[in-house]
Order: C-alpha cells, then structure tokens, then sequence
C-alpha cells in the first residue's frame, strides 16, 4: 500500500504517486552543484531587507497588501529577480534536483514571511490548473524556455466567496467562452483558458488570485549551455524557475476536469539536501 502523504512536492501528480516517485527516481543536477550560492544566499538577504521596510511601515504581505505598499515591494522584488536571472551566475544548481516523472520543488529559504524555491521542470514537464492561496507569486527563468497559461474561475462550487472582481473576470471569460480551452465538469466550463505567455531565461512574472489561475510548464528544451566553470558536469534536463511567495503558501487548489481539490504543497529538497 502506498504510504500516507500529507504534502506535495509537485502539483502535478496525485499525491501518493507524487509520494511513490520522490522516493523512487534517482536525485539528480544538484549532486553536481556548486557548494556555496554567494549571489543567492545576497538575494535572499535583498528579498528579506525589502519585505522587513514593508512591516515597518506597518504593512502586512499578501494580496490583499495596501497598493502603494505592494507598488514599492513588487518594484524591488521584480528587479531583484531579473538582477539574479539575467546575471545568472547559476550559483542556484546546487538547489536544483529533478524528478523523471514530475516538476519538482526545491526550497532555498522558507519563514514566516515567504519562501524561495527553485522549480525543476524536465521537458513536458507541467503543473496542473492551480491557485495561490492569499500569497504574492514572482517567478523568474533561470534555465530552459517556458509557457505560463492564465485561467478564470467560470464558477466554484461550494468555495469560498471570491473578490467581486474576480466573479467580474470569470463572468466576461465565461462570456468569451468557446468549446476549447477550458476544464468542463459535468459538462459545465470551470476554468477557461485567457492567456499564455512564453518565458525565457532572465523574465521575471507575477500572478495572485486576484489576477488568475495558472500552469507552468517547460516545452522547450535548453540550448547548449556554456562552459562557465559553475558547477562542473551540470547537464541540462529542462527548465529551472525561481518562485517567491509570500506568505508561504500552505494550501493550494488544484482544477481538475473531476473537480477542485486542496493539496498541501511539500519540498522534494531543503537547502541543497533531498528530504
Ligand atoms: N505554484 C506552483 C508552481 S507553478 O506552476 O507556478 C508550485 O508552487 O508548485
Ligand atoms: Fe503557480
């Protein structure tokens, strides 16, 4: 019998095969990463040092933050990300642990106020339809060529009640709404399809549910990748993110053609170090 699992280190499988694979592919990339992350180990001290001006105004982080405190925060926040990403002194492959059958999430630094998690993304590779909770989601491309494809809720049922200007955006998707690209269940749209975005390395984006839903997924696979001297034998396998949320999120919903479940995302890695 498969093992009990109470959290996900994707969004992508079922959670008891999620279980099952995580222990049984092999770990692979970060056994050849670099020992120290300098660059990172600054960002994460950058990303903290803007978060902590925000409280001391008194503000709290998260999406539903006072908007002029969240125009300052994603301002620096963005261009720290983009400053680490177009950079890329790939001090991050030390993080950066693969699984054959799913994307999978490394954590780099978790509090109380956000984490950063480096994202590995083998080709084909991709998260179903899921929200963020109440956090702020940045996410910038380290490695590989990806696509972001937005979704409106059409309807929920049964959750909870959702800002009036997101039953505004799922009430014009559901308008726009054709046969194609949306999630039906019982033969009812409920998610429909409104943006992709392809990303590539050095783009930072953001998304809340206020926002939209979204998948992220890894399409194309990596050029060749120089010789840099970082990380010696580092082979590329697909696409690396890096995602900020804040707060950490702690239950995620998932959108299926059966239905919406929550799931409790997990790590496959901590700090450089399977778990
Ligand atoms: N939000 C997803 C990754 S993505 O598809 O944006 C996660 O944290 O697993
Ligand atoms: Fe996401």
């Amino acid at each position: 019998m498969a093992p009990a699992l109470t959290e996900d280190v994707s969004l992508v499988a079922t959670a008891s095969s999620a279980a099952h694979d995580a222990k049984a592919s092999a770990s692979l990339g970060a056994v050849t990463g670099p020992a120290q992350s300098p660059a990172m180990d600054k960002l994460v001290g950058d990303i903290r040092a803007a978060f902590e001006a925000e409280k001391a105004l008194g503000h709290t982080i998260d999406n539903s933050q006072d908007p002029e405190s969240f125009q300052r925060l994603n301002a620096k926040i963005q261009g720290l990300l983009k400053e680490y990403a177009q950079h890329n002194p790939h001090d991050w492959r030390r993080y950066a642990f693969f699984n054959d059958v799913h994307y999978v999430r490394n954590l780099v630094e978790g509090n109380s106020d956000f984490e950063l998690i480096v994202l590995c993304w083998k080709t084909g590779q991709v998260s179903r339809v899921h929200n963020h909770a109440n956090s702020h989601c940045w996410l910038a491309v380290l490695e590989g060529d990806m696509r972001e494809v937005q979704y409106q809720r059409v309807q929920e049922h049964g959750g909870p009640h959702q800002p009036p200007f997101v039953d505004e955006l799922a009430a014009q998707a559901a308008a726009r709404r054709s046969d194609g690209g949306g999630l039906h269940l019982e033969g009812r749209a409920l998610v429909d399809e409104t943006k992709t975005t392809d990303m590539r390395v050095g783009d930072v984006g953001y998304i809340n549910d206020h926002i939209a839903l979204h998948t992220v997924g890894c399409h194309m696979a990596p050029g060749a990748l120089p010789a840099d001297g970082c990380g010696g034998g580092w082979v590329a396998q697909g696409g690396v993110t890096l995602h900020l949320y804040a707060p950490p999120i702690r239950r995620v919903r998932i959108y299926e053609n059966d239905g919406i479940t929550e799931r409790t995302p997990g790590y496959y890695s901590r700090a450089g170090v399977r778990v």
